[in-house]
């Protein structure tokens, strides 16, 4: 049984896939925030711009099968034409995705990606693995496509992960009202530090989801 907050087909907003179309499918549940406001000051993940509480968002639910869910992904792919391309996410994908809904969605001529904090163990056979540290939160997951770190956190500072095994290093400014500066200090330290490029949340920018 797989629960899902939200699916819907967009542009991927973030990261090395920027523009891309994109059907993006949210799970519920994490395991770094409960969700609830009243819990957020003392999660290790204190900053998510999500909701991801329960099954109630644009096309959620709860789906029986891998393949239930990987048919409903393929029906928001307007087109044959491209590569279709689905990112898991959530809350905290690794919680729900597993081999069977990567095979079935396979199956269905999809690439896959995630987008995951990195502290849970991955599924084999996922194309395109985005992880981003959170906190004082063990990342386990030190391989992957592309390292998205939310910048700045306290507790989680670029130096930690430069030694990390990833083609892309990306920092995204925090979206918090308590960082207002967060993408010129992201901007400085890219440039100090040129492994390091620019994310932004375009989609924020342009006004999609
Ligand atoms: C909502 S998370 C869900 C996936 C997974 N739990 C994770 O944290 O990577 C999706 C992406 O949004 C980023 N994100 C969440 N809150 C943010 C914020 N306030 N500002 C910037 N990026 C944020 C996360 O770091 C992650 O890259
Ligand atoms: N357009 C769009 N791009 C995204 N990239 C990562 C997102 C996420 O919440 O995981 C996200 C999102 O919520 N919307
Ligand atoms: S780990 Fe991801 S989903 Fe969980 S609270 Fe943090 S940003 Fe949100
Ligand atoms: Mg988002």
């Amino acid at each position: 049984m797989y629960s899902v907050k939200e699916m819907f087909y967009t542009l991927q907003g973030e990261g090395a896939h920027a523009g891309r179309p994109a059907v993006f499918c949210r799970f519920t549940g994490c395991n770094l925030w409960s969700g609830r406001e009243q819990d957020r000051a003392k999660a290790v993940c204190d900053f998510c711009d999500t909701d991801f509480v329960g099954t109630d968002g644009q096309n959620g639910g709860k789906f029986a099968t891998a393949q239930d869910l990987a048919q409903r992904i393929a029906s928001f792919w307007p087109t044959p034409e491209g590569i279709p391309f689905v990112v898991f996410t959530g809350g905290e994908p690794a919680l729900q995705l597993d081999t069977p809904l990567i095979d079935a969605v396979h199956k269905v001529g999809f690439e896959v990606a995630i987008e995951t904090n990195g502290t849970k163990p991955l599924p084999e056979g996922i194309d395109w693995i985005c992880v981003s540290p959170k906190g004082s939160s063990d990342v386990i997951i030190t391989q992957g496509h592309e390292l998205k770190l939310v910048y700045p956190q306290a507790a989680a500072m670029p130096d930690r992960f430069a030694g990390a095994d990833f083609e892309h290093f990306y920092l995204q400014p925090i979206d918090s009202a308590a960082e207002p500066n967060s993408t010129q200090q992201a901007i400085k330290y890219c440039m100090q530090h040129p492994r390091w490029k620019l994310s932004l949340q375009t989609h924020k920018i342009i006004g999609i989801d």
